[in-house]
């Protein structure tokens, strides 16, 4: 089989509070070494499937590679791939959502600021001296939801605002000007910006700089993204690591239990699971002589529910397992 090149995300999406990339992997049954969160090499080893290359890559550089064919595919935050495609398409295919690393794309302002959003913003600052600055890691996206809204337009109808990173500039309108930052973006603001364009996800980054909303841009979570040279032979492994990565995020959200009922209630008891969604499909039914053991998976949510229905049906001998995998 052909060899398929991954890219595995360093930072936040290999964090343990944030999005344990390297423990959906395990979860999922791979073995891996070199990828263990804060002890990432550059090469990692997919030591029971010789079929995945996988190196470590930081995910804003992710797009660009999967666009340049240099890895056939990668997880990376839904925000990168956009910010990379604004200006042109690409060729990037979503294989699916990973369900984790959710965060919001937002502008702030300092919490003291009479601003209600940014159209008041724009009007509030029209006849200043001095250019709008506005600090973020997103510039493409910044811009295009800049020169979108309504009080710019007003004022500066469809000129482009300014993007800086580092010495490159473009854009024809500096009185506003996006700034390229390499992270730390919040701290901006006290540095004399007006705007920042970051990501959020518990809130706490903003609270600390002492910033409040002023609008959310996009929300974003992590996927499997496949690139350009990811087809034929190399498109249906992408399949199937998605399908085993997404059978073990499913898992998480299920619980496995079995209980033994007398075999006189079997039929009422299999009704009233399934009229109430408390299986997959059906429960699986083992008959014995006087009792059977029942099978079913559910969602975790609902044992509560099902424990207490199913002790009135007289259930016994009753154990509850996690799921390593769920593929539907
Ligand atoms: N606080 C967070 N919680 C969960 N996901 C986040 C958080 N911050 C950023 N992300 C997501 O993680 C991905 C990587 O973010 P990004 O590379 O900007 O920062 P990072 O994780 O700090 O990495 P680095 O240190 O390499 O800059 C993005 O897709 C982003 O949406
Ligand atoms: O809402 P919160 O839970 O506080 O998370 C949001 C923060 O996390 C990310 O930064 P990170 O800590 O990765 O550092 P960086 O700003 O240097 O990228 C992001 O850029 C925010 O600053």
């Amino acid at each position: 089989m052909v060899k398929i090149t991954l890219g595995l995300p360093k930072g936040s999406l290999n964090n343990i509070k944030r999005g344990n990339t390297y423990q959906l992997f395990v979860d999922a049954g791979y073995e891996m070494k070199g990828y263990e969160p804060e002890d990432e090499s550059f090469e990692i080893q997919i030591v029971n499937d010789e079929d995945i290359k996988a190196f470590l890559t930081r995910p804003q550089s992710s797009p660009v590679e999967l666009n340049r064919g240099m890895v056939d595919l990668a997880i990376v935050g839904e925000d990168w791939v956009k910010e990379e495609s604004v200006l042109s398409d690409n060729d990037i295919t979503k294989l699916g959502d990973l369900d984790y690393g959710q965060t919001r794309l937002i502008m702030a302002v300092p919490n003291d600021s009479p601003y209600e959003n940014l159209t008041d913003f724009f009007r509030k600052n029209k006849n200043r001296d001095t250019p709008i600055l506005c600090f973020t890691e997103y510039p493409n996206l910044t811009r295009k939801f800049m020169m979108q809204n309504k009080g710019y337009q007003e004022i500066y109808g469809d000129t482009v605002p300014l993007v800086q990173v580092r010495g490159l500039k473009d854009g024809n309108n500096d009185k506003v000007q996006v700034i390229n930052s390499d992270g730390a973006t919040e701290v901006y603001i006290a540095k004399g910006a007006d705007l920042i364009v970051d990501n959020t996800q518990t809130g706490n980054s903003l609270k600390k700089a002492g910033l409040k909303e002023l609008e959310t841009i996009l929300h974003s979570s992590a996927g499997l993204y496949a690139g350009v040279s990811c087809t034929g032979e190399k498109m249906e492994k992408a399949q199937l690591i998605f399908d085993q990565l997404y059978g073990a995020i499913l898992a998480r959200k299920y619980f496995d239990v079995k209980f033994n009922i007398n075999n006189d209630i079997v039929k009422e008891l299999t009704d009233y699971l399934i009229e109430n969604k408390l299986c997959s499909d059906e429960p699986t039914i083992n008959k014995g002589s006087t009792y059977s053991q029942v099978n079913v998976l559910i969602p975790k949510g609902k044992f509560p529910e099902m424990l207490y229905e199913i002790k009135k049906y007289g259930a016994s001998s009753i154990i509850r397992s996690d799921v390593k995998q769920y593929v539907k």
